[in-house]
């Protein structure tokens, strides 16, 4: 079997908010076509961390990191780096479903349009693409110019996948995708991850420690700042190495 590449990395990484030290020396290697989740309390640093991925928290004021991510081993906080390109590169699904107030066929071209695309052609096919892709092109493609918003929440969280997805990303982050949506759509997000998985790279923040066994390969466990335990989702939930990890995962604590 060949040897997975590492995607991402991040070394001796850590994040400020002001004074406050919201990441200390983090160090991590994700692998390329593989689901890792990121668990542990509320207020650990993983969502900070996760946004570290694509530099969203440089809209934060008083945000700022020592040490490197490094995706496909380039250092993204580089000088050199064009934070456009990097979000095309590594795209984002948020917790709440966020559809723009548009249609269907407008929220899934959205990014395509920004870059400037205008070949209908090309936008067709890759609305269709995308919404295949996501499983919704049989529940919406009679009604790709009707408004997003009267999605279901599980159907509008999928149009916000496949809006991501259209833009032809590598990495795919996603901060509690499911934690709005009920056990059905819940499920068919789980399913989405599992097929998305063999294309992408998917960095997944989760409350829920039967999500993360469910849908993840690896699983990373934050506490107070740190990363306390990084290893294979199995091995994590059968036998964690770190007391702390085996208090948070038994429920003893979270
Ligand atoms: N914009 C901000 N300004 C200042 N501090 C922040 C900001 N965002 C997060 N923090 C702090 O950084 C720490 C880590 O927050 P973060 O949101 O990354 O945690 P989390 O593990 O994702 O939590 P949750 O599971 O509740 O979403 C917390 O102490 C939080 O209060």
């Amino acid at each position: 079997m060949t040897k997975r590449q590492h995607k991402l990395e991040a070394i001796n990484l850590d994040a400020y908010y002001g004074d406050f030290h919201a990441l200390k020396n983090i160090n991590i290697a994700m692998e390329e076509k593989a689901v890792t989740a990121f668990i542990g309390p509320s207020g650990c640093g993983k969502s900070t961390f996760l946004r570290t991925l694509n530099r969203m928290n440089d809209y934060i004021d008083g945000f700022r990191v020592q040490g490197q991510i490094l995706l496909d081993n380039r250092d993204i906080y580089a000088s050199n780096v064009r934070v456009d390109e990097l979000r095309k590169e590594v795209g984002m699904v948020f917790q709440k479903p966020n559809p723009f107030p548009k249609t269907i066929f407008e929220n899934v071209v959205y990014g395509l349009k920004i870059q400037g695309i205008k070949d209908k052609k090309l936008l067709r096919e890759t609305c269709e693409k995308s919404l295949r892709q996501t499983a919704l092109w049989d529940e919406v493609k009679d009604k790709l110019d009707k408004s997003a918003l009267a999605l279901s929440g599980g159907q509008q969280q999928r149009l916000c996948i496949a809006r991501a997805l259209a833009i032809s990303p590598s990495v795919i982050l996603m901060d509690e995708p499911t934690s709005a949506l009920d056990p059905i759509s819940t499920a068919k997000i789980e399913d989405l991850i599992h097929e998305l998985k063999q294309y992408y790279t998917i960095i997944i923040v989760t409350h829920n420690m039967q999500q993360a066994g469910r849908v993840s390969d690896h699983t990373a466990f934050f506490y107070m700042g740190e990363l306390v335990e990084y290893s294979k989702t199995k091995t994590m939930f059968t036998s964690p190495k770190n007391e702390r990890t085996q208090n948070y995962i038994t429920g003893r604590f979270g």
